[in-house]
């Protein structure tokens, strides 16, 4: 059934945050979305300019509008503003459960925007509290929003002591504390969110009244500003499961996937100039592109000449990108701690796989493509086959890799890599290559991260050794050469070329194959391998 929402907050005219993100994200996620406006806020992505708050008894009239039609499967809770505003909800709630409605309430207790600017007056923080006391199923407070909720916003060992700058290990500890200590008070279950802790996680978790841990979920970090609005969106997210599941755990583990990709699709939208909000929508595009597809128009909708081709595909590969690299692997090789079998195992693998890598980048080298591409592909396989094979080398040692057992997604990829680089046109051919260059360099700048993390941690031996002690060091190096870097920049550009030589089929056919050898880089990463003796340990 389709789980009909009720958000009650505030609005935001460029569509981040308040109610339009409610709306949105609800959608998103697959509810029928409702909305009661609570004050109008003149903002954008830069901060609050002004904000009118109508007389509350129309806040009333649209509630009860609502209510007395539309069966309500939960309520979100945002902005209130005015301690007069805290109580006309609160009452409204009152009287929804007097007369037997009980619907989960979720109430992300508002009080500064990200820009910093205030949503609450400091009067109405004592109403938003005996809201939360009577009426709240689930709170989504930020760290400074908890402070306050807990009443030691100003106090050593708060939440708020080491938010921003400081350890995040023990600012998490602490905001945990705070969480579970306003559980506790307000017999709620209380979502604390790393959002604002320093550091590469963003940790979130659900504690409950009683203390108990219902679930943690450590997600990567996305690197983007464009965090306007991450509130709202998560707390409708939750909403609109929880309708659907009445499980905060599992609710909450969707809602971060869903939100993460959000996060890593925003660099897609250009929607204002300052704190930009996230791409609700993101795993939308792919059905729209479809059905336009289907019914004959361009893809995307955009006309074909707008924009670079490559920042389209870019832009359809982010669920696969994002999957990457939340993969363990990619995680326990960027902290070090992937154990050394797997990762040889994994090596192992791909010497086979660029031995084949090269033979496709010859078959472009022959193929009709002009002659700049052509001369490209040819020192790309000859790089292929010389600098990263000796690298495999100072890994694998001697061994040739006569008795590997090529592993299920290897020959996957191989087949796929010759078959689109001798039988297709070469457009499709060199947008089948693309992604070995261009994911393998942003991996490469993700892992980089990871090894200066590494770095900072143990600095006496950075000192010493260029990369640390970092297992897999050299190896992460490699990516992150300028060379690569530019070689991936380069492919790129040809990809764009060949775009603007290609006709509609040939261009849908670059994009499916592009799609593709992101699928299997990803597949590759996450292959199960046998860490077999067929691979020997360096001499
Ligand atoms: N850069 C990021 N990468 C990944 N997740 C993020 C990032 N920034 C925020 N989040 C996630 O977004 C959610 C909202 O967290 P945050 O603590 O930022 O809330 P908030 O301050 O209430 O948001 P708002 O900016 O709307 O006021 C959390 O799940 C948090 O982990
Ligand atoms: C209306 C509204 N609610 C919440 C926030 C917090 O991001 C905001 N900026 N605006």
């Amino acid at each position: 059934m389709t789980v009909r929402i009720l958000s009650i907050a505030g609005t935001d005219p460029t569509g981040g945050a308040g109610i339009q993100a409610d709306l949105k994200s609800v959608a998103a996620l697959g509810g029928y979305g409702m909305a009661a406006v609570t004050c109008l806020v003149a903002q954008n992505t830069h901060g609050v300019r002004s904000i009118h708050t109508p007389p509350v008894a129309f806040l009333r009239e649209q509630l009860d509008a609502v209510s007395d039609d539309v069966a309500i499967d939960a309520v979100k809770i945002g902005m209130l503003g005015t301690a007069e505003v805290a109580a006309t909800v609160h009452a409204w709630l009152t009287d929804q459960r007097a007369a037997g409605r009980r619907f989960p309430v979720v109430l992300d207790p508002v009080m500064v925007a990200s820009s910093g600017d205030r949503l609450l007056d400091q009067d109405a923080e004592d109403a938003v509290r005996a809201l939360a006391v009577a009426h709240a199923d689930l709170l989504t407070p930020n760290l400074a929003e908890l402070a306050v909720l807990d009443g030691t916003a100003a106090v050593p060992g708060g939440p708020l002591d080491s938010a921003e700058d400081g350890d995040p290990v023990e600012g998490w500890d602490r905001a945990l504390a705070a969480g579970r200590r306003v559980a506790a008070h307000t017999d709620s279950v209380v979502l604390v969110k790393g959002g604002h802790l320093p550091g590469e996680r963003t940790p979130d978790a659900l504690v409950a009244p009683d203390g108990a841990l219902l679930a943690e979920i450590a997600a990567p970090r996305v690197a983007t500003r464009n965090t306007h609005g991450t509130g709202c969106s998560l707390s409708s997210a939750m909403a609109t499961l929880y309708a659907r599941t009445g499980a905060w755990p599992a609710s909450l583990a969707a809602a971060k996937r869903w939100l993460t990709g959000a996060l890593a699709a925003s660099d897609g939208l250009d929607v204002g100039s300052g704190t930009g909000p996230v791409h609700h929508g993101h795993h939308l595009d792919a059905a729209v592109d479809a059905w336009l597809a289907e019914a004959g128009a361009s893809d995307g909708g955009a006309s074909p000449e707008a924009g670079r081709f490559t920042d389209r595909l870019w832009e359809r590969s982010t669920d696969i990108r994002r999957q990457i690299d939340e993969l363990e692997f990619i995680v326990r090789l960027a902290d070090g701690t992937l154990p050394e079998p797997r990762f040889r195992a994994y090596l192992a693998q791909d010497a086979a796989y660029l031995q084949a890598y090269s033979r496709a980048l010859s078959a472009l080298a022959a193929s009709s493509a002009p002659a700049h591409v052509r001369t490209f592909f040819a020192r790309g396989a000859i790089t292929a086959a010389t600098e990263e094979t000796v690298l495999h080398r100072q890994w694998l040692g001697d061994d040739d890799g006569q008795d590997l057992q090529i592993g299920p997604v290897t020959s996957q990829y191989v087949d796929f890599l010759l078959a689109h680089t001798g039988r297709e046109p070469w457009q499709v051919g060199v947008a089948a290559v693309l992604p070995c260059y261009w994911l393998y360099a942003e991996i490469a700048a993700t892992l980089s991260r990871g090894l200066e993390a590494h770095r900072a941690a143990s600095p006496e031996q950075s000192s010493t050794a260029s990369n640390g002690d970092h297992p897999y060091g050299t190896w992460l190096a490699a990516y992150d050469d300028p060379g690569f870097q530019d070689a991936a920049a380069a492919c790129r550009a040809l990809v764009d070329e060949a775009a603007q030589t290609a006709d509609e089929a040939t261009r849908r056919a670059m994009t499916t194959a592009f799609l593709r050898a992101c699928e299997l880089e990803r597949d590759f990463f996450a292959a199960e391998l046998p860490t077999s003796d067929a691979v020997s340990p360096r001499g």
